[in-house]
């Protein structure tokens, strides 16, 4: 079935319910919500005690009654209940408010490319908590591609590539229909999980999460592949802190497994792709959306995989909601997009 802007222009927010992240985007106004997917309860009363950055703040610090939850895996709703609540304290209550004094709120949702009918009931469970009485599903790669200012309603081939936290999507779109499209349960989060398993097992290291990007910049720069780098964290048997030596080249090695995911994603769609289509990609090249485009470097490694130009977006990590956005606001030339859902 085929959805029509007009449908998309009648909604006021449109939401993005990520893995790491949700954000919300408010016609006229913009983003209001960009705040990680997490929610601290407490688990002898199951009282809600901080969603988002300050439930974030907490994580891997909690007394044993306070658990840090997320209540989003892998673009789906896993626990609708706490997503409800997450959702409800994260919107402004001033914004809340004027949604409940209208009679039909309509809001608009990206979700991955493949999601389940289960996994669509439950974003519109979801979003029923903000007062939304009838939700537009959009494809994330659809909304990520508008995002980005893509071209997608043309006759040609864009290729987009949305690396997310919990999983990567693919997608060849032209006429604003997806050509080709792929997901692959990889994402920021598997090649982070990669480098503390290697600090682990090689350098028996446990990594605090801010330990990371540091080590992301020393992995990616070419200047410094092959040389070490300091990293500190806590020693696996005694639990006292430390600082070790790291090759650079021996942790890409490592993280070459979810970055193979990724590259053969990336083959299996140009190969469903129609030749005069793949020929526009070559010209075109390939665009990065997603929070882990902004990983230094991974444009390069896809470029020298796959011998086409890759461009990161500006501002990767928000293109779905900001491209559900400019949808909603009539920002773009009508075209027929293809949704998952009436
Ligand atoms: N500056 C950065 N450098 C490297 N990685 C980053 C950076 N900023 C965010 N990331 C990574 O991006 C990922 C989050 O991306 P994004 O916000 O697109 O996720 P999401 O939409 O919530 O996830 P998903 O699409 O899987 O549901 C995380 O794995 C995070 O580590």
């Amino acid at each position: 079935m085929t959805l029509c802007l007009d449908q998309l222009n009648r909604c006021t927010v449109a939401v993005d319910l990520g893995a790491a992240r949700t954000r919300v985007y408010l016609k006229d106004t913009g983003l209001v919500v960009d705040e990680p997917s997490l929610a601290a309860v407490n688990t002898r009363t199951g009282s809600l005690i901080a969603v988002g950055e300050m439930a974030g703040g907490m994580a891997g610090r909690t007394p044993g009654h306070i658990r840090v939850v997320r209540p989003i895996s892998g673009g789906t709703v896993v626990d609708i209940d706490m997503a409800q609540r997450m959702l409800r304290f994260l919107v402004d209550d001033k914004i809340r408010r004027a949604w409940r004094r209208k009679p039909m709120l309509r809001a608009a949702v990206c979700l991955p490319h493949d999601a389940e009918p289960i996994a669509q009931r439950a974003a519109v469970e979801v979003l029923g908590a903000l007062g939304a009485r009838k939700v537009e599903m959009v494809d994330t790669l659809i909304a990520a591609a508008v995002g980005c200012g893509l071209p997608v309603e043309q006759p040609e081939a864009t290729m987009i590539v949305v690396c997310g936290a919990a999983s990567t999507q693919v997608a060849v779109l032209s006429l604003g229909s997806i050509v080709a499209a792929e997901k692959v349960q990889v994402g920021g989060d598997a090649i982070d999980y990669a480098v503390v398993q290697h600090l682990r097992s090689e350098h028996e290291l446990m990594l605090a999460s801010k330990g990371l990007h540091p080590l992301h910049l020393a992995l990616f720069d070419p200047m410094r592949i092959g040389t070490e780098t300091e990293v500190r964290g806590r020693d696996v048997a005694t639990g006292l802190s430390r600082t070790v030596l790291v090759n650079t080249a021996h942790v890409r090695e490592a993280i070459h497994t979810p970055l193979t995911g990724v590259l053969d994603a990336i083959g299996r769609v140009l190969r469903e792709c129609p030749p005069d289509l793949v020929a526009d990609l070559a010209d075109r090249g390939v665009m990065l959306a997603g929070g882990s485009a902004m990983l230094p470097g991974l444009d390069t490694m896809i470029e020298q995989a796959t011998g086409m130009v890759v461009r990161v977006a500006d501002n990767p990590d928000t293109c779905s909601v900001v491209g559900l956005g400019a949808m909603m606001e009539g920002r773009i030339r009508p075209m027929k997009l293809d949704p998952m859902v009436s």
